[in-house]
């Protein structure tokens, strides 16, 4: 089967984006997306985006799948990419925002005049249930609790942005082995869904430097929900102001958590990178 893909990228964080507008189903399945976004035997991405029909009223709906084939709820900077494709489809040039009905709820990506998009990207979640973890108590925020994994006891603060994150502060990003340590916070039997991991260094009270461990993907040079949700955690814990500037591997993201509707709102870049034609194989 020959499929015709684009491929974008918000900060190195890279995404295989399908037009599927004319089917509710996927056009890949979980298996054939995982070998497109092999970076040695298929196209090389961090995961596939599918922009569906929209439901209930919305403009589109967005699905994706991680480069190991998991279905995560929502990815931010995949939201910023997706937004991008729409417009280029459309050809629309001007500032428009569109609403995109996701697994992790309604979320409202906005095109600007400067040429970056702005996220409308929802309420964090806090209660521990609802990350979900088994860390403390189930209607309970978990915020500076200890989880021992890679033989190190972390004090963790979980958050919820449509997908489950386990921040953890430290005093130097550049010193943690993600390698090491990435994959046994995402597996911790405290995490039933697993988790995105991230590390987060307090710069200032508004400049914070992250590295990430993706849920699905391992390390990845930038993630959305990851800087939104770090963001919340450093507040919680009175690290941070409101709005801060969160750099990553792959560049900087802005971050604003409103106090006047609670929700988050992340904005950055999103590029396009290249187009072709993959041939899937039947599996
Ligand atoms: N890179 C994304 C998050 C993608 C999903 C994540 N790997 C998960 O499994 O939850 C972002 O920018 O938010």
């Amino acid at each position: 089967m020959q499929i015709e893909f684009t491929k974008y990228h918000g900060l190195g964080n890279d995404f295989i984006l399908i037009d599927n507008r004319l089917s509710d189903e996927p056009r890949l399945t979980p298996a054939q997306a995982a070998t497109m976004c092999d970076r040695h035997f298929g196209v090389g991405a961090d995961g596939v985006i599918f922009v569906l029909p929209g439901q209930n009223g919305t403009d589109y709906t967005m699905r994706i799948f991680n480069s190991d084939g998991s279905e995560p709820e929502m990815c931010g900077n995949g939201i910023r990419c997706l937004a991008r494709f729409i417009a280029d489809l459309e050809g629309v040039t001007e500032p428009r925002s569109y609403t995109i009905q996701t697994l992790g709820g309604l979320i409202t990506p906005k095109l600007t005049a400067d040429g970056l998009i702005t996220v409308d990207m929802g309420e964090p979640i806090l209660r521990a249930a609802d990350i979900p973890t088994t860390l403390g108590q189930p209607d309970q925020p978990v915020v500076n609790h200890s989880l021992e994994a890679a033989e190190t006891i972390w004090n963790v603060t979980c958050i919820n942005m449509g997908n489950p994150h386990c921040i953890t502060f430290v005093d130097d990003v550049a010193a943690i082995s993600l390698e090491t340590v990435g994959s046994p916070i995402e597996c911790h039997p405290a995490f039933p869904q697993k988790i995105n991991v991230e590390f987060i260094q307090v710069v200032r009270s508004d400049y914070l430097k992250m590295r990430v461990w993706e849920r699905g993907a391992g390390i990845t040079l930038a993630c959305g929900t990851g800087a939104c949700a770090a963001l919340v955690a450093a507040v919680l814990t009175d690290l941070s102001d409101r709005s801060a500037t969160v750099e990553l591997p792959g560049g900087c993201l802005l971050i604003e958590w409103s106090e006047t509707d609670n929700h988050l709102y992340m904005t950055g870049p999103a590029e396009r990178v290249f187009a072709g034609n993959y041939s899937a194989s039947q599996s």
